[in-house]
């Protein structure tokens, strides 16, 4: 689902994020990516969601090389990505409901479809009854959960998290995780970068490991 092949990418200021990086993430696999601040977590991430390009190498996504995707199929191919961040990035000014349906109503579906599927995503966080209010209304868990909604709403194959549990206290971490759990029991692939080695050590999950950009650890 995710190979990358000997990439490397050098940012214009001179500075290499990933030297030489190999690896394969198998389809439906969950994996935490970890390693110090600047190790290239993010860039790594950017990577697959075509936000960046190697300088060299090959990154390819269900076997879509991304070098070759043409401009104006990115957009596209981004639908099939979900991303969560730490800090969700949630509208205000727009209900709960509203901010899970943002993604669906940007692929142009229907108002029938979109109920549809905002029902079920906000239904699998467990905040169907949520739908009406604000998120200022909500607690950080709860926020964090709203993000998750609106990132598989679309049906991603593919879950990015970017430090999903920054936030949060061991148990609501641990709830999040458990909500990554089912995605991949369906057939999601998920990737998780993370700091947070306790919550890494207490899921029994392969960790890829970072160390100034190089892969230093896969198992
Ligand atoms: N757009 C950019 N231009 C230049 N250098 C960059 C850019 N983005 C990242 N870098 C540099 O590349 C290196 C890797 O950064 P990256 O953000 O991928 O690390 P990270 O592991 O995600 O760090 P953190 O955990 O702090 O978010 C760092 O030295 C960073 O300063």
């Amino acid at each position: 689902m995710i190979k990358f092949e000997q990439v490397t990418k050098r940012y214009e200021t001179g500075q290499e994020a990933l030297s030489n990086v190999s690896f394969h993430i198998e389809r439906g696999q969950m994996v935490f990516l970890t390693g110090h601040s600047g190790a290239g977590k993010s860039t790594l991430l950017k990577l697959i969601m075509r936000m960046e390009t190697p300088t060299s190498g090959r990154v390819q996504i269900a076997g879509q090389n991304l070098t070759q995707l043409d401009r104006k199929d990115i957009p596209f191919y981004r639908r099939h990505i979900g991303v969560v961040f730490q800090n969700h990035q949630l509208l205000f000014d727009r209900s709960v409901y509203e901010n899970v349906a943002l993604p669906m109503r940007i692929s142009g579906h229907s108002e029938h479809d979109i109920g549809k599927r905002v029902r079920a995503a906000l239904d699998k966080v467990g905040l169907l009854h949520k739908e009406k209010v604000s998120p200022v209304a909500l607690s950080t868990g709860e926020q964090q959960r709203v993000g998750i909604a609106r990132a598989v709403v679309n049906k991603p194959a593919l879950l990015l998290a970017d430090e999903p549990t920054g936030n949060l206290d061991p148990e609501l971490s641990q709830e999040i995780m458990t909500l990554f759990k089912d995605f991949q029991r369906v057939g999601v692939t998920v990737l998780i970068a993370s700091h947070d080695h306790e919550l890494i050590q207490s899921m029994a999950l392969p960790v890829m490991t970072l160390a100034e950009g190089q892969l230093v650890n896969f198992s």
